[in-house]
């Protein structure tokens, strides 16, 4: 007999029928003469009891052996039953011990510290599990939008030899008798990929060695960039409103259950999320954004960067994303396209409800001449790496996409984990991602 997901079997065609499904006991209560077990696998949970009368002597002791989260297979019949998780009941008629378990280290109620030391076990939490499938489908949804849109999925590199945004925010690693860094952002690369595939995407770990403290700050993330040769900032702006709305709209209809699951511990309501998808995104440039803030009594001048609090207050002002556009030049990265006023062509989107930058994008410097010197300007040319026998600037490719054939283009980066912890309502980005690396946290698991 095939075994089969518990969502599979919680339907009307299989009562009476004999079932099997294989997973981990998530809970159990030993009776004298029945045992009931509610067994998880990766789809939900059913409950299962085991009657004494009804199982062989070998049986009923191995059901009496089990811990919480050990592993068997259990066959019997299914049965309808009201008062069970899902209204129905497996009763079991054979068990297969795969491992009885040991005493579980977690309760459900333990504290953050307590979580990281056992993240590897945690990651088994129902509502977690939510989080993650949510996770899968958002990044499926949104990579099939550009894939439909005809963009090119590339593999950039992760060892680098130099700075892609702020340079005391590297990790540097040890590259046999070099130093590398760990990207901050394959946006460098993807630039040089669209004179051969025109709009490429990818979706790449960036790393960030940032000394900042807060619920939305990982040292790892998941960043999910595109480029696009001849695109201005407005048609990124475009398409980024459209695959965002249609990776949320997607994921709503096919995590249903999942959403529901996860309003319990979270508050997330879809219903909050199909306005954010029936509603146009604002766009409002750095300068009207300094404004509200004035009016909103925040001590904060023109030139200055907004803060999470700012940025918190500002999409309070809104209850859709917002794009922030043409910052001014010295607050954003050198590669940013100058439009001469002192602000540069570039967008943040903020999410509402709070939650702030979840995407950082912008029309680059295409003009050889004006990129050069914003490059020595910023002291980027101290960058050097060795090629061949000579030390050259780590920078001198990049320039060199300004040399030949340049051509006007945008990109930018969306942090997943930013995002999902907007979609789900979270409170910290520490539960967005399975082995999370936070500032103080360890590298255990
Ligand atoms: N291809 C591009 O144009 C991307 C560009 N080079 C870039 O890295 N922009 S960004 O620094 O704003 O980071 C982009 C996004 O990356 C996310 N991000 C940025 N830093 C973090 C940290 N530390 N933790 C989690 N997520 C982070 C956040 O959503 C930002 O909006
Ligand atoms: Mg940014």
């Amino acid at each position: 007999m095939k075994t089969l997901f518990i969502k599979d079997i919680l339907k009307e065609d299989f009562l009476g029928k004999e079932v099997s499904i294989k997973g981990w006991v998530y809970r159990m209560r030993d009776m004298k003469d029945k045992v009931f077990f509610v067994i998880r696998d990766s789809s939900g949970i059913i409950q299962a009891v085991v009657k004494k009368e009804s199982v062989d002597q070998k049986t009923w002791e191995d059901a009496t052996k089990f811990q919480i989260e050990g592993s068997l297979e259990v066959k019997g019949i299914l049965r309808k039953d009201e008062r069970a998780p899902g209204g129905y009941e497996i009763e079991v008629k054979e068990i297969k011990v795969y491992d009885y378990g040991k005493p579980f280290p977690l309760k459900g109620d333990e504290d953050v510290d307590t979580i990281q030391k056992y993240r590897h076990l945690w990651i088994r939490t129902r509502w977690f599990t939510d989080v993650l499938k949510i996770k899968h489908s958002l990044i499926v949804h949104l990579r099939d939008w550009f894939i439909k849109d005809g963009w090119y999925e590339v593999t950039p590199a992760i060892l680098v030899g130099n700075a892609a945004e702020n340079t005391t925010e590297l990790f540097e690693v040890k590259y046999f008798e070099d130093k590398a860094y760990l990207s901050q952002s394959a946006q460098l690369y993807l630039e040089a990929l669209i004179f051969a595939l025109e709009k490429v995407y990818s979706l790449t770990p960036s790393f960030r060695a940032e000394l900042s403290r807060t619920k939305r700050h990982l040292h790892e993330y998941w960043h999910f960039e595109i480029e696009a040769a001849w695109y201005h900032v407005e048609d990124i702006i475009k398409v980024m409103e459209e695959s965002l709305k249609y990776s949320i709209e997607k994921t709503i209809e096919e995590r249903k259950s999942e959403f529901e699951e996860l309003k319990s511990i979270t508050g997330r309501d879809i219903s909050e999320l199909k306005q954010f998808v029936e509603k146009p995104w604002k766009v409002i440039t750095y300068k009207d954004a300094i404004k509200k803030l004035q009016d909103l009594g925040v001590n904060i001048k023109y030139g200055d960067d907004f803060g999470s609090d700012e940025e918190r207050l500002l999409t309070e002002q809104f209850d859709v994303p917002v794009f922030v556009t043409h910052y001014p030049r010295e607050v954003k990265a050198f590669y940013m396209y100058e439009v001469g006023d002192g602000t540069v062509k570039n967008f943040d989107l903020l999410a509402p409800e709070g939650y702030g930058e979840i995407i950082g994008g912008s029309e680059r410097e295409w003009r050889y001449d004006i990129l050069h010197k914003k490059i020595e300007e910023w002291g980027l040319d101290k960058f050097k790496v060795k090629v061949g026998n000579e030390e050259i600037s780590a920078y001198e490719w990049y320039e060199d996409l300004r040399r030949y054939g340049s051509v006007p283009h945008s990109g930018m980066g969306l942090g997943i984990e930013r995002f999902l912890r907007w979609i789900c309502k979270l409170d910290h980005i520490r539960d967005t991602q399975p082995f999370p690396r936070l500032r103080g946290s360890w590298l255990y698991p």
